[in-house]
């Protein structure tokens, strides 16, 4: 099973249009500062049991600082079961210059 690539305006559409989950893999300072709605900071310490305890036909989008690391990440929870899966192109870097940021 493999993840796709996806734009911030596809992620807004997508989400318009159907429940998703958002998980943001960067470190918890970062996260702290800001993230996107709804997300939750995944890091090697909770991966297995967000993994065990999360629906996996409902899209996972996966959010780094600028939409490198979350590529393998994705690939990583594709692996896992999760039937679609998203790695956000331009990372919360670039979701946070026009979009909703979340304390
Ligand atoms: O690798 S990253 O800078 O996109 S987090």
């Amino acid at each position: 099973m493999n993840f796709k690539r996806i734009t911030i305006e596809e992620v807004n559409r997508l989400q318009e249009s159907q429940a998703t989950n958002v998980i943001d893999i960067r470190d918890p300072q970062g996260f702290a500062a800001g993230h996107m709605p709804n997300a939750i900071n995944i890091n090697n310490q909770n991966a297995a049991d967000y993994i065990e305890n999360t629906d996996k036909e409902t899209p996972l989008i996966v959010v780094c600082y600028h939409g490198h690391s979350s590529q393998p990440a994705a690939q990583y929870f594709a692996a896992q079961g999760f039937k679609d899966v998203y790695s956000m192109d331009g990372g919360f870097e670039v979701w946070k210059l026009n979009n909703p940021v979340e304390v």
